[in-house]
């Protein structure tokens, strides 16, 4: 390696800022720029690149980093190049200049989620080929920069996981994005919630506004819309005592309420509308009763006795936690998967702290990768850090995003160097 390394914190920042001053927020991020970008660094760290169209425009960007002993099945880092849409006015910094203030805190949509991961795998690599160090992987390391994460990855995570050059890659573990702790440990999630949208409406008869009566659409949706509340605060409870984490409860947030009739000053006042509907964003844990969930709706939050539909999205799409035989798919935590050892060790070897597993809250891409058996891990090492992705004014601390990059030499010498008996994938697969 010819050893023109910046390695110095100014220089890994403002790689760090060049990466988030790309605007890649939906509905068009521009895949075009964050690809060019992306290729330029793997040339500077002399790594193989390929750029993957599954879709037109779409771009994946996949580098690799050949092993000595490349017959080995590979390691991925994964990380997506989309960022969720922003309200610039509301932000206190502009979203896309990544301005640091003088706490040292860099301001950018991505900053969290997750531009920081996908440029920290990269500066961890070239800490590694400085010549200083002189490290070989035993393991081939891929890092692939995925498109539509924040859309439902089906035109980028979904379609590389299922293609020929995944398979050819012999992939054996996968780090995928994790969430910022505002504690001083880093949090590890070996499995997701399943997203399911539902949509109930309710119809009625209609009426003046004046009239009391029963069965009108306003009054059998606000019923649903109780029982909904009343499940959501028992599930929040949990948590809030202590007795549940976040990803062990299905959580229930209302995403829209359409109602009334329109009027050129708005609504009409004095009719009582004969159709509502809401909208609900659930997430359910791979561990918890579906079948329970499923009559809940059917007989409380939308029941045809009350005139009441749902329609679900998601919920039993391929799109899932679970396998074919509908069993959940959670990647093993504890000494049972080696890499999760290996992992806790690695992140402790660099003084960082790990928290209890976790089953991630949200959905990323980790789940494409897990459906095909293959163990994935969700970890973006953030400590000390507010939580703020998808929120205004979302931003990363540069001590630790530097920080974060000594974890992951400490992870991919622990991975890369790891040679074992090989053993069946299923060992990797927590069992109910
Ligand atoms: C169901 S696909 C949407 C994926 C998205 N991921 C991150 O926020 C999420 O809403 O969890
Ligand atoms: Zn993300
Ligand atoms: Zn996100």
């Amino acid at each position: 390696f010819d050893g023109d390394l910046d390695s110095d914190s100014d220089s890994i920042i403002s790689r760090f800022q060049r990466y988030l001053q790309i605007d890649t927020s939906h509905p068009s991020p521009d895949y075009q720029q964050a690809a060019d970008f992306i290729l330029s660094q793997a040339s500077s760290l002399s790594l193989e690149s390929q750029t993957l169209e599954f879709v037109k425009g779409k771009p994946l960007i996949l580098l690799k980093w050949t092993g000595t002993s490349p017959h080995l099945p590979s390691i991925l880092l994964n990380s997506h190049t989309d960022v969720v849409p922003v309200e610039p006015h509301k932000w206190s910094h502009p979203p896309f200049h990544a301005q640091i203030n003088s706490g040292g805190n860099i301001y950018a949509r991505g900053s969290q989620d997750m531009k920081c991961v996908g440029l920290q795998y990269l500066e961890a690599i070239r800490n590694l080929k400085n010549k200083d160090s002189g490290f070989q992987p035993i393991r081939t390391i891929y890092v692939s920069f995925v498109p539509d994460e924040e859309i439902g990855g089906h035109d980028g995570a979904e379609l590389f996981a299922k293609s020929k050059v995944f398979h050819e890659m012999n992939v054996g573990i996968v780090l995928d994005e994790g969430l910022a702790s505002p504690e001083d440990y880093y949090r590890l999630f070996y499995a997701e919630r399943c997203p399911m949208w539902l949509v109930i409406k309710a119809t009625g008869a209609p009426g003046h506004g004046a009239k009391l009566y029963d069965n009108t659409a306003m009054e059998n949706l606000m019923k649903s819309i109780e029982s909904v509340r009343r499940f959501r605060a028992s599930q929040f409870d949990l948590v809030k005592a202590g007795l549940k984490a976040e990803g062990e409860v299905i959580s229930v947030n209302m995403a829209f309420l359409k109602a009334g009739t329109p009027s050129p000053t708005g609504f009409v006042m004095n009719l009582q509308p004969s159709e509502a509907q809401a909208g609900f964003d659930i997430r359910v844990p791979p561990i918890a009763d579906q079948a329970s969930l499923e009559r809940r709706i059917a007989e409380e939050w939308a029941p045809a006795s009350r005139n009441m539909t749902f329609e679900s999205g998601q919920f039993k799409q391929k799109v899932s936690v679970y396998d074919e035989n509908g069993k959940p798919i959670l990647t093993g935590h504890d000494s049972s998967n080696p890499w999760w050892s290996l992992l806790e060790g690695a992140i402790l070897k660099a003084n960082g702290k790990v928290g209890k597993p976790e089953i991630f809250p949200a959905s990323t891409d980790a789940r494409y990768f897990r459906l095909r058996g293959i163990p994935a891990i969700g970890f973006s090492p953030m400590a000390n850090t507010p939580i703020l992705l998808h929120d205004h004014n979302e931003f990363l601390n540069k001590e630790e995003y530097l920080k974060g990059i000594e974890v992951y030499v400490s992870i991919l010498k622990a991975f890369a160097s790891f040679v074992e008996v090989e053993k069946d994938a299923a060992t990797y697969r927590d069992e109910l």
